[in-house]
């Protein structure tokens, strides 16, 4: 039963603002060969990795990690609204989750926005274009969960998917790696801001489109030099880059919540959906990493990578 992984950032900022043409035109390259990688692997499912930015989930409820037996893309930045075509297997990796001891949420109505709308857009062209199951990782709202709990997660996914139909597996992680985007935290936010934090589902057009905005113009001020936001951080990328190439996953059972930020940016948790991934594919055996593409892009408030990766015996 072959498994592979694909792992890449996401932007809302893309198609937005626009970095040096040759730059755009070598993660369109990038984004050309995690196609055909996944064109010619031919998966029957996606388990796709992906956090949310205060889109669908709220802190009214909101769970560390989360598999979307049901699920609808809510078309923010201009990413396709719509439902997702998600696989009867979610139910049954949930069941095969919850029993090696990982206490994942489930959603029969999970709202989810760019973070997984972009990559099924990317590299499939659209929602509905393959079976996938849906896990919404938490790596915005604080407080987090320890990373090693995410690897845990991975390792569960990655045992469940050896026992479904579906026998061509894509791991796909959605996120990262060092960026700090102007999203809100709640404890140093305004009682407006808290309360949308908690609770700010179905914002009128205005309040999405102001919100926008203000993201939009963040990234030209970080290529500008003009930001305040914290600066992508390469080196901090490229360790993380090797560590995964490596296969030296435990190493970030290590890792302090607070490091990451500190180094990379609040949102740098989102490498979170990349450790899950390829802790899903460890636990089916070792895994080589075929491709690897990195390159700052400031103007999309990106580190920006993507990977691919086959078990070492196919
Ligand atoms: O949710 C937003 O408004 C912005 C999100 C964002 C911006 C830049 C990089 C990312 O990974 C994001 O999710
Ligand atoms: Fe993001």
């Amino acid at each position: 039963m072959p498994v592979a992984v694909c792992a890449l950032s996401h932007s809302p900022l893309i198609g937005f603002n626009h970095p040096a043409k040759a730059v755009e035109k070598r993660v369109e390259m990038a984004f050309d060969q995690a196609r055909s990688f996944i064109a010619e692997f031919d998966p029957n499912l996606v388990v796709l990795f992906a956090p949310d930015h205060y889109n669908g989930f709220f802190y009214d409820m909101m769970p560390q990690f989360c598999i979307g037996t049901h699920a609808t893309a809510l078309g923010d930045y201009n990413t396709p609204a719509g439902e997702l075509s998600v696989a009867k297997s979610a139910r049954t990796m949930a069941k095969d989750v919850l029993a090696a001891g990982i206490d994942i949420a489930v959603s029969e109505r999970m709202y989810v926005d760019h973070g997984f709308s972009q990559p099924l857009q990317i590299l499939f062209d659209g929602l509905d274009k393959v079976p996938v199951v849906p896990i919404f990782i938490n790596s915005v709202a604080t407080p987090l969960c320890p990373v090693g709990r995410i690897r845990q997660l991975g390792t569960a996914v990655g045992h469940a998917s050896a026992h479904i139909a579906e026998q061509r597996v894509l791991f796909l992680g959605s996120g990262g790696l060092s960026h700090d985007p102007p999203v809100p935290q709640l404890e140093n936010a305004t009682e407006e801001v808290a309360a949308r934090l908690i609770d700010g589902r179905n914002p009128t057009p205005e309040e999405r489109a102001r919100r926008q905005a203000r993201v939009i113009a963040s990234g030209l001020e970080l290529a500008a030099g003009t930001s305040s936001m914290r600066p992508i951080n390469p080196e901090w990328d490229r360790q993380f880059l090797d560590l995964i190439s490596a296969g030296e996953l435990q190493h970030v059972d290590a890792w302090d919540n607070a490091w990451f930020a500190e180094q990379a940016g609040n949102s740098s948790h989102e490498v979170r959906t990349w450790i899950a991934a390829y802790a899903a594919m460890a636990a089916r055996g070792n895994y080589v990493i075929n491709y690897r593409f990195y390159e700052p892009v400031p103007e999309w408030v990106a580190g920006f990578a993507v990977t691919t990766a086959v078990s070492a015996d196919a």
